[in-house]
């Protein structure tokens, strides 16, 4: 998945999406943020992060991303506070490909993000340990220190303790419906059970779970219900992280594609091969 830097950039990398195989809601810190048990799995979707040094302190984003302004991307957020946290004094100019939907589920932005804190770390050749990366990611969002970690994950706290899980090989169907979904919204629902038993991470993937924050959504976003109801016919169907994006697991890229050859054309799908690990754990 590594490629050759695209001409005129020194690093070229990749920003895959993850997907929640299920996400517990288990509590509540006095700051409002959630406690959560949650497997994060990295899947072959991903962006593409083009970055290029700057001698000069300055932080640039090359493209425009309808809805998102540069001061407020994660990544050039992430690129300074990287400089802040270093007293780093060299810049970059950063093109993002954007293929992962916003608001999807997928942990696009955080990604981004991610790879953004990777990418610099070697770019200014500041060696930050990914221990140290991952903290600071942390700042930015509660999903990107697993980006940085890069193994699929246990995940618990706010999603920041980490643990290595082995997966299986397996092929995702990810629906993806036309609905941005906004993750602090749901967070703060009343209809949010906030009180699922704590479980073990040697039970998974045995134990019975689900994705709390999925009744929530699809009472109020009857894309995702809808979406929801069409992939249970090949599986069990569960929504990632905080939605939109609605996903059935499959043995095989055969059987994945068949489902997204039975369902309607105006529906937009894609078939994904879960990975062993991010593409640049080993960066
Ligand atoms: C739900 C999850 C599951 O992986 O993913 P997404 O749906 O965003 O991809 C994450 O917990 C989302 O992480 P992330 O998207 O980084 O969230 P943040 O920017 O840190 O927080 C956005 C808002 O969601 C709420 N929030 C987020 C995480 C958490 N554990 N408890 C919360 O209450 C807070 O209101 C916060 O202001
Ligand atoms: N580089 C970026 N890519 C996508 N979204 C970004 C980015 N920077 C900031 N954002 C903001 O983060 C929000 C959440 O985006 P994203 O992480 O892709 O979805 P989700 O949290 O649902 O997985 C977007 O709606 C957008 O406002």
């Amino acid at each position: 998945m590594l490629t050759a830097p695209k001409p005129g950039f020194e690093l070229s990398l990749p920003a895959p999406a993850k997907l929640n195989l299920f996400l517990h809601i288990v509590g509540r810190r006095p700051d409002g943020y959630h406690l959560l048990q949650t497997a994060f799995r990295f899947i072959d979707f991903a962006d593409t992060l083009h970055f290029r040094l700057r001698t000069d302190n300055h932080i640039r984003r090359l493209n425009d991303i309808p809805g998102v302004p540069e001061e407020q991307d994660l990544v050039v957020r992430a690129a300074r506070l990287l400089q802040q946290y270093t007293g780093c004094r060299l810049g970059a100019e950063i093109e993002i490909e954007k293929k992962l939907p916003m608001g999807g589920g997928l942990g696009g932005g955080s990604s981004d993000a991610a790879t953004a804190l990777l990418a610099l770390n070697k770019l200014w050749q500041l060696n930050l340990p990914r221990e140290q990366l991952q903290e600071i990611g942390l700042q930015l969002g509660a999903d990107v220190p697993v980006f940085i970690f890069g193994h699929n994950a246990f995940a618990e706290g706010v999603g920041e303790q980490l643990q290595e899980i082995q997966m299986d090989e397996a092929w995702y169907v990810v629906i993806i419906p036309p609905v941005q979904v906004p993750t602090a919204k749901i967070f703060s629902s009343e209809r949010l059970t906030r009180n699922t038993p704590v479980i073990k991470v040697a039970a998974f993937p045995d134990a019975p779970t689900r994705n709390d924050l999925q009744p929530v959504v699809c009472e109020q976003y009857q894309e995702v219900n809808t979406a929801i109801k069409m992939l249970s016919q090949f599986g069990e169907a569960k929504m990632s992280g905080s939605g939109a994006c609605v996903f059935v697991e499959l043995k095989t890229r055969q059987a994945a594609e068949n489902v997204v050859k039975s369902l309607s054309l105006e529906i937009k799908s894609v078939v994904a091969r879960g990975l062993d690990g991010h593409p640049l754990l080993s960066m």
